[in-house]
């Protein structure tokens, strides 16, 4: 799939792979809708995309996808802007141990939300266009992060509805991609502020750093070029993609067939 002239939406925009995914779709000849509850970073970074790729090909929406209300109006308003829908990229997310509940609500409660919206524009059974969603979940949500249970319940969660979702798209005619990608650590705030939102798993944190130390530790451009296969290539539905920075791997799951 080409992504010239397609209208994509990155959720999380304004900084870490958000800001990749979107730097690298509008490289490739996309519109891109920014979504983020930063509103200084996001401001600021459409300055600079404007002057790098002109002002009718970004528009930025300061919205916390928490509010399902606030995420559809942001949608309309980005539909009546660009033209519609063809990317949605779901990639807003925290890892707070603390707040717990909220992590559930941002990871995988408003991801729901996000996902059904997009739908509501893309799906070609409501005169859609077609297109494809990439959830970006993690390598927790594959396997344990035991310093981060919730995290890792809410990654697991995200992929889980990511399959199921691509198989009702399949089945239900919505001609509509679902995909994601489970990259394992990565060089972002997320990822750095870390130790200090582990909570009750804070001594937890240097057998992690040992860890991510091990494996090595993802740059943003890397998660934003896996993020590019999963876009374009037309063959992948229903997949996770796992990303590590010496491997990447179309997970197989146990069939029941
Ligand atoms: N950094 C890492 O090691 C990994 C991150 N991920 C996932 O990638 C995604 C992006 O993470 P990073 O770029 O590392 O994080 P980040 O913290 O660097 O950036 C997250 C962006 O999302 C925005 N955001 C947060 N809550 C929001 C909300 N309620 N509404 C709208 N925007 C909101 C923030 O303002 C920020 O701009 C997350 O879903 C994360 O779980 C997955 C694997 C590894
Ligand atoms: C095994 C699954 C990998 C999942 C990666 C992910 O989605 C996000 C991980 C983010 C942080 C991990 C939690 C705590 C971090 C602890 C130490 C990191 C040290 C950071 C540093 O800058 O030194």
């Amino acid at each position: 799939m080409a992504l010239n002239g397609q209208i994509a939406v990155v959720t999380g925009a304004a900084m870490g792979i958000g800001r990749a995914i979107t730097e690298t779709l509008l490289q490739n000849g996309a519109k891109v809708a920014l979504i983020d509850v930063d509103e200084i970073a996001g401001r600021s970074l459409l300055e600079i995309l404007e002057k790098q790729f002109g002002s009718d090909r970004v528009l930025f929406l300061s919205c916390d996808v928490e509010s399902e209300e606030k995420l559809k109006v942001a949608f309309q308003k980005i539909a009546e802007t660009f033209g519609g829908v063809d990317i949605y990229c779901n990639n807003a997310g925290i890892l707070n141990e603390i707040q717990w509940q909220k992590t559930i609500s941002i990871n995988l409660v408003s991801a729901i939300s996000g996902n059904y919206l997009a739908l509501e524009h893309m799906s070609r059974q409501n005169g859609g266009r077609g297109g494809v969603i990439v959830n970006i979940s993690s390598m927790a949500g594959i396997g344990p992060l035991p310093s981060c249970p919730v995290y890792t319940a809410s990654k697991h969660g995200l992929l889980g509805f990511t399959r199921a979702m691509a198989a009702a798209s399949r089945a239900s005619g919505y001609g509509v991609r679902v995909n994601a990608l489970c990259p394992s650590f990565v060089q972002t705030e997320l990822f750095s502020g870390g130790p200090s939102r582990l909570g009750q798993f804070a001594h937890l944190a240097d057998e992690v750093a040992q860890f991510a130390e091990k494996i090595g530790i993802l740059t943003v451009g890397e998660v934003a070029e896996a993020f590019l296969e999963l876009a374009t290539d037309e063959t992948k539905n229903g997949e996770a993609l796992l990303l590590l920075p010496k491997r990447k791997q179309y997970v197989t799951f146990p069939s029941f067939l």
